[in-house]
């Protein structure tokens, strides 16, 4: 323990949440007051791998108050993006100039016809929308005062029935923005198939947007599915699907269950595509396109949500999309104003090691995320950093269902401080409370640099980022030093110089990552020679047992 704790020497913890390893490392107490606060609303994961509320006729009773934010009288209020609006203060637009105005103060754009003006609150959604009682006050409970700047323009726009395009930075609430005016559109449950559908990349993300939903459905008994590898090859399970209301998947899963005929999706209204950018890239557009063909619902309603949408995906996305209206927020594929942004140059590969120990030394302050290229690669550093006295832990596709699942809900707590994963973690998981996000390895693409360091500074909140930079990865720097500019980050004037890569360069980097040494304190060639080593002084041990047990035979 006592080397632990002298290894541990340089973390810094916020008390509360931490208080465990507080108490053993007699560690100072952090002063930044919305770690302290932040503990209180961070949810837990729950292992969401089952027909979600199907069982439990009020589905709130079936919850840990913990697990959905805590107790209610403690949850603060969040800091949005925006002017504050009190409720008193709703008046209706005048003039289409006072919508302008209000939209440019909100930094809303928008293309499109006949476009619905924004919201100023969400009580004004009563009056304008009729909005369903039991929405008013989940979405009081949740602690959700005022609508953030997507929510103002995307939930009239989705309640008047219009398809959506929605580029909104990392952490601005866009979950809620879709959610609000569908389950608004739904009224109830129905046992008429699924109504809605919400398609996201990875698992991690279907619960997380499945628990956001459970937290707007309180009291309403929605049947919720969450597709898993279990209920989509169990017939029993297949035969009652009829019965749900709202389904959550993702890409694969759910081809796998149209191919098997056990999932219908003829009676779907609502099509949602989170991290739409991504779902349309080669490797899901396959997928993609199965599902929605399988939408045949004459009323479906599309929506497509990211923090980035490249031009090439807008137009693919135009050509499905019945009269879409943009809506983007600040600066089209830019990062959270709220993240200070660094870039560091690292030299060589071992130089990263170096950079990341002196980090710990001066005192990291956890939550912290770390971000490799590879599995392998994340594998190594877990090696490296795991006798560096910090509680760190490894996230990647190859470790199990229910390891993923612990290790998140480890992380949401404050038991790991560390988490190193790869590109699995990288988009929409919402962890409130990181404070740094460290891109060990210099990201494959402009988006996922947006997607990477939008882990912190979320909901309105500060946070860090840092990326690690060798010179093999000089010629990509630039786009990254641009999105740093746009998002009002300084950037040193050499940068600024800096040639960009070329189109064929981007897309050599976006399909294989930059090759690197391993990441070891010794060298591969040092790793290989004492592997070597003590695969000799095994099969020596191996050959005198083996001859001890031959001259006991003789000696009897
Ligand atoms: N109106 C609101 N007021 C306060 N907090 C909000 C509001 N809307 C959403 N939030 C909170 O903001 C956080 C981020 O929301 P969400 O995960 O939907 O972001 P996002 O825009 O989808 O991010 P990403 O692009 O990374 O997926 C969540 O914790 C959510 O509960």
């Amino acid at each position: 323990m006592d080397l632990f704790r002298v290894l541990g020497a340089g973390a810094r913890f916020d008390k509360k949440r931490f208080r465990d390893d507080v108490e053993v490392f007699h560690a100072p107490r952090s002063n930044d007051a919305t770690l302290e606060k932040s503990k209180l609303e961070d949810n837990v994961v729950a292992d969401l791998d089952f027909f979600g509320t199907s069982d439990a006729k009020d589905p709130v009773k079936t919850d840990n108050a913990e697990e959905d934010g805590g107790p209610k009288s403690k949850r603060r209020k969040l800091d949005v993006q925006t002017e504050s609006t009190p409720e008193e203060e709703y008046a209706p637009f005048k003039n289409e100039e006072e919508v302008n105005i209000y939209r440019k103060q909100n930094r809303i754009r928008i293309y499109g016809t006949d476009v619905p003006h924004p919201l100023k609150t969400f009580a004004e959604l009563s009056d304008r929308f009729k909005l369903r009682k039991y929405l008013r006050k989940n979405l009081d409970e949740a602690g959700y005062n005022e609508p953030t700047p997507i929510q103002k323009q995307a939930v009239p726009i989705m309640l008047h029935a219009r398809e959506i395009m929605a580029c909104a930075p990392t952490g601005s609430g866009k979950t809620l923005a879709y959610l609000l005016p569908i389950l608004q559109d739904l009224k109830g449950p129905a046992k008429e198939g699924f109504r809605a559908l919400f398609i996201c990349p990875t698992r991690e993300l279907a619960q997380q947007i499945h628990r956001e939903l459970k937290k707007l459905c309180q009291s309403k008994p929605f049947k919720i599915c969450v597709l898993t590898k279990t209920n989509v090859s169990n017939d029993n399970v297949a035969a009652s699907l009829q019965n749900f209301d709202i389904l959550i998947s993702t890409p694969l899963r759910l081809v796998h269950g149209l191919q098997h005929e056990s999932i219908k999706l003829s009676s779907v209204r609502h099509l949602v595509l989170d991290e739409a950018d991504k779902l349309l890239e080669l490797g899901f557009l396959e997928q993609v396109d199965e599902i929605m063909a399988s939408c045949t619902n004459d009323n479906l309603q599309k929506a497509l949500f990211s923090a980035t949408i490249p031009s090439g995906v807008e137009a693919l996305a135009k050509s499905f999309m019945k009269d879409p209206v943009r809506v983007v927020i600040g600066a089209k594929n830019a990062a959270t104003e709220t993240i200070n942004q660094k870039l560091l140059y690292v030299g060589q590969e071992e130089g990263k090691l170096i950079a990341i120990r002196q980090l710990i030394q001066q005192g990291l302050r956890p939550p912290v995320l770390i971000f490799v290229q590879s599995i392998e690669r994340a594998k190594e550093l877990f090696h490296e950093l795991v006798y560096d006295g910090i509680n760190v832990d490894v996230i990647h596709s190859e470790r199990t269902k229910a390891q993923r699942d612990a290790i998140i809900q480890s992380f949401r707590l404050g038991r790991t401080w560390v988490l190193i994963a790869t590109e699995l973690m990288a988009r929409g998981i919402d962890f409130k409370g990181v404070n740094l996000v460290i891109n060990y390895d210099f990201p494959q693409s402009v988006q996922s640099y947006i997607h990477r360091i939008g882990r912190t500074g979320r909901a309105g909140r500060k946070g860090e980022a840092i990326t690690y930079f060798t010179r093999e990865d000089g010629t990509y720097l630039k786009s990254v030093v641009n999105v740093m500019r746009e998002s009002g980050c300084e950037v040193p004037e050499w940068m600024e110089k800096i040639k960009g890569p070329s189109k064929k360069e981007k897309k050599i980097l976006r399909k294989k990552p930059v090759e690197r040494e391993g990441v070891a304190t010794v060298s591969k060639f040092d790793v290989k020679r004492v592997e070597k080593k003590r695969m000799m002084i095994e099969a020596s041990k191996r050959r005198k047992a083996t001859q001890e047990g031959a001259n006991s035979g003789e000696s009897k």
